[in-house]
């Protein structure tokens, strides 16, 4: 029978159905962060055991910790404390752990790739939702719950029930200046925050094969906010060249062996999915989001749209609340809207090609009067490609802020927050209320729009920019 590229992954990874329609997955790999991880490791502690196999997982900080210095003292106790926990807790427990004055650090999903920790054909989950991020090289990945963390550590498996499967796809080319970013927005706000729930999202379609693994994982990381836990993308030359001598990444005989492997998995041409979506990537414009959940999101080119146009009371009062927690009036053009901060980075679009993307706009222009932005790359290596490269130098030049890498201001966890009333273009993935800060307001973007957000000091169509003097 046909099978798809999650049946796969699934069918190799299945230790025992269960009774009641679950079963027993053998998970491979676990990215270990300070937020999700401190009740795993008690869990531990309580029961008397040990982490299974210590090499299989991967710990770092990356939610609570500051991006204006590294090294030395963290001044915010509460983030002191996490990091001190999460350090504790891997050598305790002898598990991997990546220093946050080191070269290795940086958030989760920006590292396992780096390091070549995610591979395809693997299982491969972190305490997460934006786990999700992995697929796009044709792992099985996932977010856990916190005490599933622990069950992953003391037995190296997980009670899981089989996700539908769902097809997304992409066909078109897309138009200069729309990216993977507009795509996931674009397709959210299609099919819903809860278009893809319960299923396994796989993105087909040549206009995936012709993406790069940063887009593709820009696709993966934001299919959690159409609610589907499981993103995807069939390996190709595209994966094996981007893993090819990473750090962890098979070398040798048995690269060529496990790359035979991962060329097997993609979906069989006849298999079925339970759901299909296509996408003419050709009719995407940069999108934005207006309201206070990701499928909120519109063509840069719309207005803000109008409640009283909807006939359902409840989706009425949600569009109502959205438009009162940011400040804005139905009609009023999205293009034209003041920020006072930018934020570029997260693990959605806080990889080197998002640097260079946000830099090719930035380059030779000046941040608007008033607005703060910041720059925050996704890893610390991704910071030290991006200085290599001179990326710093432009942003910096142009009245950005140069920072160290971690979640930032994707999640009010650390110092990066936005005040009550500020209103950002950010290139992360969630404008939930307060997401940001209490009181703040999130507009989601892709990394040149934000960049362009930020030189004109309003919400801007990228494509309409003034030309650099
Ligand atoms: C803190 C963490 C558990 C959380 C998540 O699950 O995704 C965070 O990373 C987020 O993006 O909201
Ligand atoms: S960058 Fe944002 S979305 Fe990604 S793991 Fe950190 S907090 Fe979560």
């Amino acid at each position: 029978m046909p099978s798809t590229l999650y049946d796969k992954l699934w069918d190799s990874h299945l230790v025992a159905d269960l009774p009641g329609g679950e079963a027993l997955l053998y998970i491979d790999r676990h990215l270990v962060h300070e937020v999700s991880s401190p009740q795993a490791f008690q869990a531990l502690r309580d029961a008397g055991r040990r982490v299974r196999r210590p090499e299989t997982h991967l710990a770092v900080a990356d939610h609570a910790v500051p991006t204006r210095a590294r090294g030395g003292t963290i001044a915010d106790p509460l983030a002191s404390a996490q990091v001190a926990e999460l350090e504790a807790n891997a050598a305790a427990f002898d598990v991997p752990y990546r220093r946050l004055d080191g070269e290795g650090q940086g958030i989760v999903h920006v590292i396992g790739p780096e390091a070549g920790f995610t591979l395809p054909g693997i299982t491969l989950v972190c305490g997460d939702s934006h786990t999700t991020t992995h697929g796009a090289f044709g792992a099985l990945a996932f977010g856990i719950g916190a005490s599933e963390c622990g069950t992953v550590m003391a037995a190296q498996c997980l009670k899981q029930t089989r996700a539908k499967t769902m097809r997304v796809e992409l066909t078109g080319t897309l138009s200069p200046h729309v990216t993977a970013k507009d795509v996931a927005l674009a397709l959210i706000a299609r099919i819903g925050g809860l278009g893809a729930a319960g299923h396994a999202v796989e993105y087909i379609g040549p206009a995936v094969s012709a993406m790069s693994m940063a887009a593709r994982m820009t696709l993966c990381n934001m299919t959690i906010e159409a609610g589907g836990r499981i993103g995807l993308v069939a390996p190709d030359e595209t994966t094996f060249a981007f893993l090819k001598g990473r750090a962890m990444a098979p070398q040798g005989a048995p690269w060529d062996q496990a790359v035979a492997y991962w060329r097997t998995l993609g979906s069989d041409p006849e298999a079925v999915f339970d759901k299909s979506v296509t996408l003419d990537l050709g009719e995407i414009a940069p999108q934005v989001s207006w309201g206070t959940a990701p499928d909120d999101s519109a063509p840069i080119t719309a207005r803000v749209p109008d409640p009283t146009t909807l006939a359902d009371p409840s989706a009425r009062a949600k569009m109502e609340k959205a438009l009162a927690y940011m400040g804005l009036s139905a009609g009023t053009a999205l293009s034209g809207i003041a920020i006072d901060r930018v934020f570029i980075g997260s693990c959605t679009n806080g990889r080197i090609e998002d640097l260079r993307a946000a830099a090719a706009i930035v380059a030779g222009r000046r941040v608007a009067p008033g607005v703060t932005a910041i720059v925050v790359p996704g890893s610390t290596a991704t910071k030290h490609q991006a200085e290599h490269e001179g990326l710093d130098a432009v942003f910096l030049a142009a009245g950005f802020e140069w920072r160290h890498a971690g979640c930032s201001m994707c999640v009010a966890m650390n110092d990066d927050r936005l005040l009550p009333g500020e209103r950002c273009a950010s290139t992360s993935n969630r404008n939930f209320e307060g997401r940001q800060g209490p009181g703040g307001c999130t507009h989601l973007m892709s990394p040149a729009m934000a960049a362009a957000a930020g030189i004109a000091g309003h919400l801007v169509d990228v494509r309409t920019l003034e030309p650099a003097r």
